[in-house]
């Protein structure tokens, strides 16, 4: 037996025999914990995303930390309601039973977690995997060594292996874990590992939430704010370098406003990083080459690119491409880094088809009037929609976070973090249901009873 068989093994038989924390106050008692463990690291997590990948603290406060808090805080609010049985009516046929449906754990849950937020993205759903009574191995990336090394100890220190392990390493792992029947695999990554775990849950029909990537588009419209537009797809664009998957990830601009919107963007970039001290670097070397390759193939095809790029320390400026089009490489991939392209429109009939043509995004972004974003909405299919703001659906507690075919499926998050761990089990009671009157043998009296029960229900 393999040391992640022999895991795997002793976590199941803890679920089996209902050892982990099942009840309300136990799980309640494991959030705490966890909670209390962030707090007495957070100087340590600052120092670890520091060590990644140059995160600046603040940015560690808002993006890794904060969110971890507000899923705790909000499954130790509302636990005890999600926990709940709910009542369902009978309709007409079960008249005479009282039915529920009772949250129940899944089981044994694997949560696979990506580099870009590494801390945020292991802790999370985890939160919601222990809120539903899960036990839960964790693999955090192997791209983000400092973070994934903390986050192993902090488990470690503070619960029982059976309860939560977090086991290192990277896709030899990350299969190895694969294989093993876990009751829920939660994955957050990029669509072609999701087709991997996928594969891989189909041969032991484990249930999956795939929390995937993708080019997020943002349209401006020729009514928006354009300050307050040029504002939040700054933020949106560049915190993390880019490296965030609800980022925006290029623009549409209406031609009346594309100057206006472009000088409001560079005016942004001075304000919020001038001596770029808020900037993260690229997470490896790899990266950065691929995003300055994306970045030159746009130049040589005919793009105006304002933006500076340093291997040696693996920074690559916030940088604006004015003039893109769609057969640039760079409007094909995930950018995933901080370079925004601009692509200036007339028709907006063709932006919506252009979006229809590409895979669903994750998010999308509308800035102007309401009729604006009502026809956006109305016209495309995307795992969330952001209006006059960007990132924050993401942010949202009570929202659903997901995405919807290449993006993703199933959801986070809050009740629906907890539901993705969850069976919902219905049991049905017998109280005086009059069904047996029409059981075999079928005389005479039963054939018309059951003739007249279906012309009741037909009618
Ligand atoms: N929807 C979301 O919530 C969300 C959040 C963050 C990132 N993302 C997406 O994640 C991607 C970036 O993250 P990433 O580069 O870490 O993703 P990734 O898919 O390369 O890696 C994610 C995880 O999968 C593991 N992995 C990698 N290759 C594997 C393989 N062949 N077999 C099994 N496991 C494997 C990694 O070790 C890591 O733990 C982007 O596409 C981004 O949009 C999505």
């Amino acid at each position: 037996m393999t040391d992640i068989e022999n895991l795997f093994a002793r976590h199941k038989t803890c679920v089996a025999h209902r050892r982990v924390h099942f009840d309300l106050a136990a799980r309640r008692d494991t959030l705490r914990r966890l909670k209390h463990a962030v707090h007495t690291r957070e100087d340590a997590i600052i120092a670890a995303l520091a060590a990644d990948f140059g995160k600046h603290p603040a940015e560690v406060r808002l993006t890794e930390i904060l969110p971890v808090y507000q899923e705790i805080n909000h499954a130790l609010r509302h636990l005890s309601r999600w926990m709940r049985p709910k009542r369902v009516m009978p309709g007409l046929t079960m008249i005479g039973t009282s039915a529920r449906l009772r949250p129940t754990p899944k089981g044994v849950a694997l949560v696979i977690a990506p580099w870009n937020f590494p801390f945020n993205l292991a802790l999370g759903p985890l939160v919601s995997a222990l809120a539903a009574g899960c036990s839960a191995i964790v693999k955090p990336s192997e791209m983000t060594p400092a973070t994934s090394t903390l986050i192993a100890e902090m488990i470690a220190d503070n619960f029982d292996p059976e309860l939560v392990a977090v086991v290192q390493g990277g896709p030899d792992v990350a299969n190895a874990l694969l294989a093993q029947p876990f009751d829920h695999i939660f994955f957050t990554g990029s669509p072609a590992v999701g087709k991997i775990v996928m594969a891989a849950a189909a041969k032991t029909l484990a249930s999956v939430t795939l929390e995937l990537g993708g080019k997020s588009p943002v349209i401006v419209g020729p009514d928006a704010d354009i300050a307050k537009a040029a504002k939040w797809i700054v933020w949106g664009r560049f915190f993390n370098a880019g490296q965030t998957c609800v980022a925006p990830d290029h623009a549409y601009v209406h031609a009346d406003v594309h100057d206006e919107f472009v000088a409001a963007l560079y005016a942004q970039i001075a304000k919020m990083y001038a001596g770029n001290a808020a900037l993260a670097k690229i997470i490896n070397a790899r990266h950065w080459d691929r995003i300055t390759a994306l970045i030159e193939d746009a130049k040589a095809k005919g793009a105006t690119v304002i933006g500076d790029t340093d291997r040696e320390s693996r920074r690559i400026m916030p940088t604006i491409v004015t003039g893109a089009a769609p057969d640039m490489e760079i409007m094909k991939e995930e950018i995933f880094g901080p370079v925004l392209p601009i692509l200036s429109y007339d028709d907006l009939d063709s932006v919506l088809g252009q979006i229809n043509d590409a895979p669903h995004p994750l998010a999308l972004y509308v800035f102007g009037g309401k009729s604006l974003a009502d026809q956006v909405t109305a016209a495309t299919t995307s795992g969330s929609v952001g209006v006059n703001l960007t990132i924050l659906p993401f942010i949202h507690p009570n929202l659903p976070f997901g995405g919807i075919g290449n993006s993703g499926m199933g959801a986070a998050h809050g009740k629906h973090g907890f539901d993705a761990f969850s069976h919902m089990r219905p049991l049905l009671r017998n109280r005086f249901i009059p069904l047996p009157l029409i059981f075999p043998p079928y005389t005479a009296t039963v054939e018309k009873l059951v003739k007249f029960v279906v012309r009741f229900v037909r009618r």
